[in-house]
């Protein structure tokens, strides 16, 4: 059975005391932490860059999950390994020259994700999907926590699984991100992901342990 990784979003934690929330999730049951990054042009909102990741790394021993929501990441790829990251996931709509961008990850020594949005078409990254360690399929629009998930996102979610296994791609993470709970999760899995990022139904939540344990046993 494939493990299925619970990925707690810090956009949804207090940045007033992050290193005591990561800490808190990593108690938690949490198995990796997903990092939005975010710069306020290829999405509206501005979250931090790689300073803030550096900050939060000695803190944790749980995979360090960036998702670059930000335009030109390969100016900042560097830094974000530099700064600790183990996993670094662009957007295709924000790389010209997507397998490039993938091989500059790739050559760092991180692990190379690539994310669409929900109006992106699977096809996207039909040509690159040998290269990945995980693609991302963005299941809101990307910018903002606490948002409802799109149900039409599940067709690509299976294609993309449906891709991994024709090619025996046994490695490939399929991860979604955006509105997952207890409810959404099952449906998600189902259709083959297998990293599930959850922000406010995690941070949003005073008992950690319990939420991470709901979205667990909504799977069973
Ligand atoms: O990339 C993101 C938003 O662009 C976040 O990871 C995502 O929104 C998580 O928040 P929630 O689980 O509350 O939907
Ligand atoms: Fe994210």
């Amino acid at each position: 059975m494939t493990k299925i990784n619970i990925a707690p979003s810090i956009l949804s934690a207090d940045f007033g005391k992050l290193a005591l929330e990561v800490a808190e999730v990593e108690r938690s049951g949490a198995d990796w932490l997903h990092v939005d990054v975010m710069d306020g042009h290829f999405v509206p909102n501005i979250t931090f860059g790689p300073l803030v990741l550096e900050a939060v790394a000695p803190h944790t021993k749980l995979l360090l999950d960036v998702h670059l929501m930000i335009e030109h990441p390969e100016r900042y790829i560097a830094a974000f390994a530099k700064a600790g990251a183990n996993l670094i996931t662009v957007h295709a709509e924000a790389c010209v020259h997507l397998h490039s961008v993938i091989q500059q990850i790739k050559k760092l020594g991180v692990k190379a994700g690539v994310a669409i949005n929900p109006a992106t078409p699977a096809l996207a990254v039909r040509e690159v999907i040998e290269d990945l360690d995980l693609v991302l399929v963005m299941t809101v629009n990307p910018g903002f926590g606490g948002q409802a998930f799109i149900p039409g996102t599940l067709r690509k979610i299976s294609q993309i699984a449906e891709w991994r296994e024709q090619l025996g791609l046994t490695g490939l993470h399929i991860e979604v991100d955006g509105g997952i709970t207890a409810a959404t999760a099952p449906l998600v899995v189902e259709a083959g992901a297998d990293v599930l990022v959850a922000g406010s139904a995690v941070f949003g939540r005073e008992d950690r342990a319990e939420a991470i344990a709901e979205i667990r046993d909504s799977l069973k």
